[in-house]
């Protein structure tokens, strides 16, 4: 594709080349989306307010309609790595094309972003596994672990436990027994980057057209396997670059990838901690859910309550106490998580409708006085 080549043409390539996109994980019932003159992409990279678009035809550059930005209460109603968008194609390539509108997800993986209050990050859209990284060397955390499965369990999407760098493990059989059983029904994968077939188990969850992301703790080895995948130190050497309107270039920190093996990879940045938005901790601790269907008490927070079944599990020694603690603090941290959102969505509402939320008490007030006349 040449640059400055007409939209209809881009067009007419889309009709031919529709199967191009099941590569990229379209589905059938995605390729039914009714929307004269827009045409459906998935977006591949993301640099603040622009995006990389792979549509069946071409790769092109995209910034979201002023419409969308209007209707915008907050960071998840913004296209992200992942999600399907239907765009309005650019006269040139040399021209960012325009996202119309958000094809619904089937599943979404969001965090808290580190240092604001309530800010959301949407981390990755339409995944449909989610491989969560643990090193069995210093970083071997069972809480931390608890954390990624309650995020990922709530994402729509299936959690894969991969623990990595098995050759600096240091207790590996005890550690395995315990990640098992923190995992639950979620499958466990051990991989060793410094072995020829250190990977096999992680290739062989791996099909085509099928999305997956990998999330982890920074240096767990998480871009170390993505590289082993891809056969090559495709993402050592830089990600794809989108140009901003004056020209400047930017390599992206997230990517979407089809492996050649066929499979779709998101890369997602190192998180330094996760911090929960929406998480499911029922089935994370299912253990826990399951127990207290004994207690005395309907709504018995497992503290101190006459008849506590999950308290008896602990003096019986049958449950460990660190995992209850876990439980204790994630299901406050999500609370307070939860409502703070919830305040800034409303607050964003406010200010769409009003300016502010001064401004919208001096309308109430003048719809009020009216109201009394
Ligand atoms: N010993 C050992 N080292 C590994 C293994 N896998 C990765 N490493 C090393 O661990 C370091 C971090 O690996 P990365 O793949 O960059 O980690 P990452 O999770 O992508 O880190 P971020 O990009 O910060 O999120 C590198 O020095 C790798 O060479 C492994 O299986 N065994
Ligand atoms: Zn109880």
């Amino acid at each position: 594709m040449c640059a400055g080549e007409p939209a209809q043409f881009l067009e007419d390539t889309h009709k031919l080349n529709s199967n191009k996109l099941t590569a990229y994980g379209l589905t059938a019932d995605m390729t039914t989306t009714n929307a004269p003159g827009l045409t459906i992409g998935r977006v591949v990279a993301q640099s603040r307010n622009l995006y990389g678009v792979q549509t069946a035809a071409v790769r092109v550059q995209a910034q979201v309609s002023g419409r969308m930005q209007n209707i915008a209460f907050g960071p998840e109603d913004f296209p992200t790595v992942g999600d399907w968008v239907l765009l309005r194609m650019p006269a040139s390539l040399q021209d960012a094309g325009i996202i119309e509108r958000l094809v619904p997800r089937q599943s979404v993986f969001t965090r808290k972003a580190a240092g604001t209050t309530s800010n959301l990050q949407v981390v990755a859209a339409n995944v449909d596994t989610l491989f969560l990284c643990m090193a069995l060397d210093g970083n071997f955390n069972l809480r931390r672990l608890e954390r990624y499965l309650a995020v990922a369990r709530d994402s729509g999407a299936t959690p894969v436990v991969v623990l990595t760098k098995a050759d600096l493990a240091t207790d590996f059989a005890n550690q395995l027994t315990a990640v098992t059983a923190t995992a639950g029904d979620a499958q466990v994968l051990v991989c060793d980057a410094t072995k020829v077939d250190g990977w096999q188990e992680l290739q062989a969850c791996i099909h085509p057209g099928r999305t997956y992301a990998f999330l982890g703790s920074s240096g767990v080895g998480k871009s170390t396997l993505i590289n082993r995948l891809l056969g090559s130190d495709e993402l050592a050497t830089g990600g794809i670059r989108l140009a901003d309107a004056h020209g400047r270039h930017t390599t992206t920190s997230r990517q979407l990838i089809v492996l050649p093996s066929g499979g779709i990879v998101i890369d997602t940045p190192g998180m330094r901690e996760l911090a929960i938005v929406a998480a499911d901790l029922d089935s994370t601790f299912s253990d826990i859910t399951d127990l207290a269907r004994g207690c005395k008490f309907n709504d018995c927070t497992h503290t101190r309550e006459p008849g506590c079944a999950v308290q008896a599990a602990i003096a019986a020694g049958e449950l460990d106490p660190k995992r209850l603690r876990s439980f204790h603090q994630l299901q406050a941290e999500q609370k307070e998580n939860k409502e703070l959102r919830g305040r800034a969505r409303e607050h964003a509402k406010i200010e769409k409708m009003f300016g502010s939320k001064k401004s919208m008490k001096a309308a109430m007030r003048t719809a009020k006085n009216k109201w009394r006349r």
